[in-house]
């Protein structure tokens, strides 16, 4: 895959002047964005009719957690929209995953469109071990990674999100074709704004992730289009 491919930029912006104002500022620089909550739940469908008429793949972020029922039909609701990959929380559990991917993969066949990327998170980039032991957990976050990862490999998902300090864990676990995306990415000296399980780009790719999620390290920067391709040109030499 082109590196270029491997970069999803989240576009955490509240507006369609700024959806507008980002992807024309990168240009051909980026293929893939990532449309999460804020942007989702502020403008809509409007978002992703822009980025499908720019020819840009979207990951549409929102992070489905539910029980089982409900889960698999956003997800086939989600399917419609025609987006490259959408995500529910691997702690919904086995049988909530199981649910949505069938479902994903009846609505694609019976609309003769392709199937969505189906991802689950494992556990947020955000969370430190201080955490983490706070929520009264047990096992450690590597440990709970790679069991989510496993549970959500045998219930049909085609990949999960995880930090790139647990992508060579994976990779060991689940085998190079589950696909390991991985936000969390700060090139050295950037902010780490709320993250805490974090690597550059290069250490990312080196541990195994196929797509890098990248957002306030590009679309916070005073020049947006030189951070994106800095960030590739480290990937390419990763
Ligand atoms: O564990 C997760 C899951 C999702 N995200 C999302 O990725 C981007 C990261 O943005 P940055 O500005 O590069 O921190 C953001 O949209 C999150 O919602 C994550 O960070 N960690």
């Amino acid at each position: 895959m082109e590196v270029r491919n491997r970069l999803i930029v989240a576009l955490d912006v509240a507006s369609m002047a700024d959806v507008r104002q980002l992807v024309e500022t990168l240009g051909d620089a980026v293929s893939y964005y990532k449309v999460g909550m804020q942007l989702f739940y502020s403008v809509g469908m409007e978002c992703l009719t822009y980025l499908r008429e720019q020819g840009k793949d979207v990951f549409l972020d929102l992070k489905m957690h539910d029980i089982p029922n409900t889960v698999a039909q956003g997800a086939a609701s989600l399917t419609r929209l025609g987006v490259a990959m959408i995500n529910v929380h691997a702690s919904g559990g086995q049988a909530m995953m199981q649910a949505a991917a069938e479902k994903v993969a009846e609505t694609a066949k019976t609309l003769n469109i392709p199937r969505p990327k189906l991802i689950a998170v494992t556990i947020l980039t955000s969370m430190n071990d201080a955490e983490w032991a706070s929520l009264r957990n047990t096992a450690s976050i590597p440990d709970q990674v790679v069991h989510l990862a496993k549970m959500a490999q045998a219930a049909g998902m085609d990949g999960v999100v995880a930090s790139p300090q647990e992508a060579e864990l994976i990779r060991a676990a689940c085998g190079k074709n589950f696909a390991i995306i991985t936000p969390g990415v700060r090139p050295h000296g950037a902010a780490l704004n709320d993250q805490s399980r974090i690597a550059t780009p290069a250490a990312a790719l080196q541990a195994g992730a196929h797509y890098l999620v990248v957002g306030r390290p590009i679309t916070a920067a005073p020049d947006p289009r030189a951070a994106a391709l800095a960030i590739l040109e480290e990937m390419r030499e990763a």
